[in-house]
């Protein structure tokens, strides 16, 4: 099967990269900064980049990695970097041949150093490039909410394998409609979820586990055919995506149900496998500019699962531009029956303000 050796990396890199998210997520202090344009970076972003890049250069040396984090801090900061090594430097799997797949840990404090600055690909339409958000939601994360471990292989501006780690997603989906998931998650016992997919060959779920993965389950998005029916799913932060035009737009498509909050790539995660029907992300602001990490792998797993993926021009988001999607034209994930409708519904109340 085509990209079956990048599936498998890339899900045990993002399995060993959530064992150690998940073990900063329960310290009170998750060793914050404040990034220059003032979204908050964690040690846990800092380790799990630097795990995942490891793993993705001991098996393909000449891919790029498009990865959200740099070291150049840390190298200032000595205290911040050697905190961050006493955590990287103790990760394994618990599967000892998945392990060794990845190369082993990482050896020394400067070579985890050296891999974090491995993510500086600029990017593009050409060659075999790797997008990776190593905590996708560190807002939600810092809340004891909903974030995702994300990474994608994108080959020639095309999304060929995306990989969600989303470890305080119930693995029982029924249990993701209760009120209050976004805020109220725990990663205890039996929580995670680890999403898959491959470009043509469907996408899966299984839980989140620390050791070998399995070929996992299909998943499909929600069979809705009345609109109206739907659970939307949107961000947690007002700031990131705009609640007032999922509001109205709701109400245009004649929904009643209130949207399930949540941060991060998780919601694609959710609508992949049917357990919210649609996400919108609005605009709030022209001048941000969304970055591909932020959507590379959701993208094909929700395209995978039977769902259409567009902005809200209705165009395919376009992962060979480089670092960065087009302006921010926002994103409209749905399944593919409903999705002109809920496009239409879009337009009319952008196009009304
Ligand atoms: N103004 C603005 N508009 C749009 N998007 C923004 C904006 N500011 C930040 N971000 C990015 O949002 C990422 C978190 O995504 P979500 O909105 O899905 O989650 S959350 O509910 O806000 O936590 C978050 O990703 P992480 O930095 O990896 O957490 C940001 O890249
Ligand atoms: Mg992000």
């Amino acid at each position: 099967m085509a990209y079956e050796k990048e599936l498998k990396v890339a899900q045990l890199a993002v399995v060993r990269a959530a064992i150690l998210t998940k073990a900063v997520f329960h310290e009170k202090a998750k060793g914050t900064v404040s990034k220059d344009d003032k979204s908050p970076v964690t040690i846990g972003d800092f380790g799990a980049q630097a795990l995942i890049i490891a793993a993705i250069k001991h098996n393909f040396p000449s891919d790029e990695v498009v990865g959200e984090e740099e070291a150049s801090s840390l190298r200032e900061q000595k205290d911040l970097s050697s905190t961050i090594w006493n955590l990287v430097k103790d990760v394994k799997l618990d599967d000892p041949e998945s392990d060794a797949l990845l190369g082993g840990p990482i050896k020394s404090e400067a070579e985890m150093l050296d891999a974090i600055d491995m993510g500086n690909s600029a990017g593009g339409d050409k060659g075999r490039i790797w997008a990776l958000d190593p905590i996708d939601g560190t807002k939600g994360f810092l809340r004891g909410g909903q974030y995702a471990v994300c990474l994608a292989l994108i080959v020639d501006g095309d999304v060929k394998v995306g990989v969600l780690g989303c470890p305080n997603l119930p693995v029982d989906d029924r249990e993701l409609l209760t009120e209050g998931i976004g805020a109220a998650a725990t990663d205890a016992e039996g929580k995670g979820v680890l999403f898959a997919a491959v470009q043509g060959q469907g996408a899966t779920s299984q839980p989140l586990t620390r050791g070998a993965v399995t070929p996992g389950h299909p998943i499909h998005v929600s069979q809705i055919s009345d609109v109206s029916e739907a659970v939307m799913c949107e961000s947690v932060e007002p700031g990131h995506s705009s609640k007032g035009d999922n509001a109205l737009i709701a109400q245009k498509l004649g929904i009643s149900r209130k949207p399930v909050q949540m941060d991060s790539q998780a919601k694609y995660g959710s609508v992949a496998r049917g357990a919210g029907d649609l996400y919108l992300r609005l605009p709030v602001r022209k001048d941000y500019v969304e970055k591909i990490w932020d959507h590379a792998a959701g993208d094909l797993i929700v395209r995978e699962a039977g769902g259409q993926v567009t902005d809200i021009t209705g165009s395919r988001l376009n992962f060979g531009l480089g670092r960065t999607l087009t302006e921010n034209k926002g994103v409209v994930a749905a399944p593919a029956n409903v999705h002109p409708q809920v496009l239409q519904a879009v337009r009319e109340v952008l196009d009304a303000k």
